[in-house]
């Protein structure tokens, strides 16, 4: 299989890592990266070194490059960029979609599917996300794992159809590459739940500016996050996303299974000054909200204070 990673950060980088370090032993899969500034020089000079609790591999791809010309149409794309550079990293790797191609988005938010599909010509657009605490501790190097990835199909008519044989060949390439990979029957239930933790999650880190543990032993910001994992569901079922019924329940409970130090990825922007995915975060659950008539309060507050400080 010809594959493409594009964004090779915390979870490109260790998702496409594994991948490259496996194909470089088989000779079924070539690798390619979708990478620029010093980070790409670094791999094409010492390759991408993934440290995880699984232990250090440094991989090294066919290609490193900010030009998806050089590299051509592939069989498989992983899109690992994020939110809001969707659309102009989906512009500029249109050379390596063909119209057999499918590509499989990991980021955190709800409509990158249905958006990489308004911006791609071509390729078959699968939907998924992922769990991991990972990200580039220096240009060529990854830290964080062990992640897992859940995607499938969307139910919705009318898309191009995904085979039996085709999943089964990417879910063999994840597990040829030690890559914990589920596949979901429906993927809008599985991308929704994801949503649901992190929206919220993500949200309340930030706007407390505190890892995990300051909210987990706090009953009062509880009950804050309660309320906004509350309001996500609402958005969801008021578009008709089946969520397990016990969904914020599960998912609060999950909370308490991260360390007490452990970061948000976007709280871990909103501390380095960087651009933030507030707008696919709080700002999609109040925008949306607003449309279908489900009040959400408590993300309007997060809202509220953390849009003047989002870079
Ligand atoms: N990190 C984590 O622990 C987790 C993150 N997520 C989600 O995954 C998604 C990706 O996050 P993460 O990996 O942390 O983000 P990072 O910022 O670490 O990585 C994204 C990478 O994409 C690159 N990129 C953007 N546009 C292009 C382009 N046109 N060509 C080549 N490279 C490009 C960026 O390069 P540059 O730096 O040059 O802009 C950057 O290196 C997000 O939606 C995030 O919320 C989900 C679970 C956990
Ligand atoms: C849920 C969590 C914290 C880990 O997967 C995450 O997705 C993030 O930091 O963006």
């Amino acid at each position: 299989m010809r594959i493409a990673i594009v964004g090779l950060g915390g979870v490109g980088g260790y998702f496409g890592g594994k991948i490259a370090a496996t194909a470089a032993a088989s000779p079924e899969d070539e690798v390619f990266f979708m990478v620029r500034g010093r980070h790409r020089e670094a791999i094409a000079a010492r390759g991408l070194t993934v440290k995880s609790r699984e232990g250090e591999v440094t991989a090294r791809p066919a290609l490193a490059t900010e030009d998806a010309a050089e590299i051509g149409p592939v069989d498989f794309v992983l899109f690992c960029v994020k939110t809001y550079d969707l659309e102009s990293a989906a512009a500029k790797m249109t050379p390596l979609i063909g119209d057999q191609t499918i590509i499989l988005p990991l980021l955190n938010g709800v409509d990158h599917a249905e958006r990489l599909r308004a911006a791609l010509p071509r390729g078959r657009v699968l939907n998924g996300c992922c769990y991991i605490f990972s990200m580039i501790e220096s240009p060529g190097v990854i830290s964080g794992g062990a992640g897992r990835i859940v995607y499938g199909v969307d139910g919705q008519p009318g898309l191009p159809e995904i085979l039996p044989e085709e999943l089964e060949a990417i879910a063999g390439m994840f597990r040829r590459s030690g890559i914990a990979a589920k596949h979901a029957g429906n993927a809008d239930v599985a991308v929704w739940s994801k949503y649901l933790l992190i929206c919220s999650l993500g949200g309340i880190t930030s706007y407390y500016q505190a890892p995990v543990g300051a909210i987990t032993g706090d009953p009062q910001r509880l009950a804050q996050l309660r309320a906004m994992m509350e309001e996500v569901e609402a958005v969801a079922r008021a578009q008709g996303v089946p969520l397990p019924e016990a969904i914020v329940e599960e998912t609060m409970k999950s909370v308490f299974s991260f360390g007490p130090d452990s970061t948000t990825s976007m709280q871990r922007d909103f501390e380095n000054g960087n651009r933030t995915e507030l707008e696919s975060f709080s700002g999609y659950i109040v925008r949306t909200g607003a449309r279908l008539g489900v009040p959400t309060p408590a993300h309007g507050e997060v809202y509220a204070k953390l849009i003047g400080q989002s870079g």
